[in-house]
């Protein structure tokens, strides 16, 4: 019976697009999880249709229905979280922003919005109909929900993976199947760790006891930390995270992870999406010591707060003296998005022994060649505030760590001062006075 409903599902890419109409709002791409023959197929009609927008983001490949339209008058790409070429079409007016708290997003789409078709790449269906999301649980199920058509592209090689709730679709909820073979998937390669990378984590390592479990956001400095932790003597931590990555595998391998303590989900690693290498792939297929769960369930900081000793390490872009974090904009220009940041910020520092952790390097060097201090008297012009300031717990540079929890203005001033680059210090100190953040009595 599933066999047979499996084959009258089964369409060509071309015929499969053919369920989209102008003005609809299709939920389309994330990260590794890109269907990459309905993109071709959709690029293709796009002299018919008009004003579709589709939605993903932390994109790691081109889309040709985005890249064929540089007018953008026949498809709109909207962001939850951009990667780096979305930051690029969001130059030019192609791709815009949605501004995102990431434990929200399947919430955002039940509850407020249009979503016509959902068209996903998943792994191969199993003997009992089910499609797993592979690499993305994220909100897709959340979409499947509310969409009018549903449209999967099956990828042999996405990875079938182990799952709490919703990280799979039976064949009864999808309209067409679309079977693209060995398609491979695309690579996010660790960011390299730089010095002052490691000098940042070697602040957070001490903080890391045995039982803890912990949560790694993204870029240099996060890779940088999962690295010591796998050379470290810890050997009893947790992994309760939004995206998993390279670095996870390296802490399993080095015999770090049991997932002992863990008060949820014991002795399983718990995520939401994954994009890495194909070490991270393999180790994911079949793996049933992982565990993928919605957003909904990975990073709400009321869920995620009940696992002790939940440790939240994120970068930031820049800060300003009483503790407002920017980590999504360069002034307005969008850089990435909120992402799942604030999340596990609160989740990490209601948990009982758990902590959470900004961390950013003191300075920034422009493309012109001048630095900047990252610790600002105000942030730039046009910033976003990622971490309101009474919500930001410990907060790392390679001069140190300050816990700004409880600290008045012009305790968060000098402490923070603290910790920027020594030649911003003495501005620093003279923007905290203009803006009336710095004690009399102080030096
Ligand atoms: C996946 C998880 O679990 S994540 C959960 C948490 N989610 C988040 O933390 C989301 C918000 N955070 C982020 O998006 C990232 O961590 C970031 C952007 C803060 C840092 O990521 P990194 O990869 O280390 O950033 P990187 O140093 O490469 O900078 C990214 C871009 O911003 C630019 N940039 C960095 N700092 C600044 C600054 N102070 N001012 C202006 N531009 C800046 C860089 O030049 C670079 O631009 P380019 O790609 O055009 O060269
Ligand atoms: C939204 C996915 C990425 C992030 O949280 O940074």
């Amino acid at each position: 019976m599933i066999r047979e409903e499996y084959q009258k599902k089964c369409v060509t890419a071309d015929e499969a697009v053919k369920v989209i109409r102008s003005g609809d709002w299709v939920e389309f791409a994330w990260a590794a999880s890109v269907a990459g023959l309905l993109d071709e197929a959709l690029a293709r009609r796009k002299d018919e249709l008009y004003d579709v927008n589709l939605r993903g983001g932390v994109l790691l490949t081109p889309l040709a229905c985005i890249e064929s339209d540089p007018t953008g008058e026949h498809f709109t790409w909207n962001s939850w979280h951009l990667g780096g070429r979305e930051r690029k079409w969001a130059q030019k007016g192609l791709a815009y922003y949605i501004p995102l708290k990431y434990s929200e997003l399947p919430r955002y789409i039940r509850e407020n919005l249009q979503t016509d078709v959902v068209a996903i790449q998943v792994a191969p269906m199993d003997e009992h109909g089910y499609f797993s999301f592979g690499v993305t649980v994220s909100h897709y199920a959340a979409a499947i929900e509310k969409a009018r058509n549903v449209i999967v592209e099956v990828n042999e090689d996405m990875p079938r993976v182990h799952g709490g709730y919703d990280h799979m679709v039976h064949i009864s909820k999808v309209d067409y199947i679309v079977e693209g073979g060995h398609r491979g998937l695309p690579v996010l390669p660790s960011a390299p760790a730089s010095e002052i990378d490691r000098q940042i984590a070697a602040y957070v390592l001490p903080e890391i006891k045995d039982g803890a479990c912990i949560q790694l956001g993204i870029g240099g400095m996060p890779n940088a930390l999962g690295q010591m932790i796998a050379e470290s003597d810890l050997k009893d931590l947790g992994i309760h995270t939004e995206m998993l990555v390279d670095g996870f595998v390296d802490m399993v391998e080095a015999g770090k992870v049991t997932g002992r303590c863990k008060n949820l989900d014991r002795g399983r690693m718990v995520y939401s999406f994954a994009a890495g290498t194909q070490k991270l792939y393999d180790f994911m297929r079949d793996n049933p010591s992982l565990a993928g769960y919605p957003v909904d369930y990975s990073n709400l900081p009321f869920i995620a707060s009940q696992i002790d000793q939940l440790i939240s390490i994120n970068s930031a872009l820049e800060i300003d003296l009483t503790g407002q974090v920017c980590s999504e904009s360069a002034g307005p220009n969008i850089i990435s998005g909120a992402g799942g940041q604030l999340d596990f910020v609160e989740a990490a520092y209601h948990s009982k022994g758990g902590k959470s952790f900004i961390c950013l390097p003191s300075t920034f060097k422009d493309k012109q060649g001048t630095v900047h201090s990252r610790i600002k008297g105000l942030l730039t012009l046009g910033a976003t505030v990622t971490d309101t300031r009474p919500t930001v717990q410990f907060v790392v540079t390679e001069y140190g760590k300050v816990n700004l929890k409880g600290l008045s203005t012009w305790q968060r001033a000098e402490a923070l001062i603290s910790i920027a680059h020594p030649d911003f210090r003495e501005g620093l100190i003279e923007e905290a006075k203009k803006l009336g953040i710095w004690r009399k009595k102080s030096k």
